[in-house]
């Protein structure tokens, strides 16, 4: 499916590529590239950086030059700013964690395919205006998780939902059995302390079970 294709917006191919995107944080710039690499070794190219250190949009950059087979793109996008910025660092699509007008906009004068994060009825409504019919539920578990899925698929019949937020590899599976859910997103891909010892090869461990999950 791609995201967002409505007129005027960039299409992109979130779910082609498998079931799960990693949410991902980087401390430490050096850890970028090598994590990456070991994820796409993994199966998994679609990858989300957080906009939640200092490093962040220097580590996107960094990706986008030097592993090809990525797609990277910019999580945490909260304002128009990070918007701009995430298209500057070569990010191939934005999620937000939250939804606000201005930023939908942004994003489609950019040419930057958005995810945009909803957690209510009103809150898909106001990204279904403004064109955008695939959407993060965020944070997933902690708003209702499956029950809510399943409820929002009646008056919504036509959007789908990224859920993410509390998902694991245990729990992915039912999130991904919706028929309103074509991948879900998680941090459990890149636990912090498997980067911080630069264990690429449990990354590449993680991916591999991560992307065998139905899609
Ligand atoms: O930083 C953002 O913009 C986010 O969207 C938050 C992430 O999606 C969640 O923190 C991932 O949730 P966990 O898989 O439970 O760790």
């Amino acid at each position: 499916m791609a995201l967002n294709d409505d007129e005027g917006l960039q299409p992109l191919d979130l779910v082609g590529h498998g079931p799960v995107i990693p949410v991902i944080v980087i401390d430490r710039l050096e850890d970028a590239v090598p994590l990456a690499e070991a994820l796409v070794a993994g199966g998994v190219r679609v990858l989300e950086v957080t906009l939640r250190t200092s490093v962040a949009l220097r580590c996107m950059e960094a990706i986008a030059k030097a592993v090809p087979d990525a797609i990277v793109g910019a999580g945490t996008v909260r304002s128009v700013t990070d918007a701009q910025a995430a298209k500057n660092a070569g990010c191939r699509f934005a999620v937000s964690p939250g939804y606000l007008s201005e930023i939908g906009n942004a994003c489609r004068e950019l040419d930057l395919p958005l995810l945009p994060g909803v957690a209510t009825g009103s809150e898909v409504m106001a990204a279904n205006r403004d064109g955008y019919s695939f959407l993060k539920l965020f944070p997933a578990t902690a708003v209702g998780g499956i029950p809510l899925l399943k409820s929002l698929a009646g008056p919504f019949a036509d959007v789908m939902f990224c859920p993410t937020g509390g998902i694991t590899l245990q729990t992915a599976p039912d999130f991904l059995a919706l028929p309103n859910v074509p991948v879900c997103g998680g941090s459990w891909l890149t636990p912090a302390d498997v980067i911080a010892r630069k264990d690429w090869g449990r990354i590449t461990e993680l991916a591999r079970e991560a992307s065998r999950l139905r899609a």
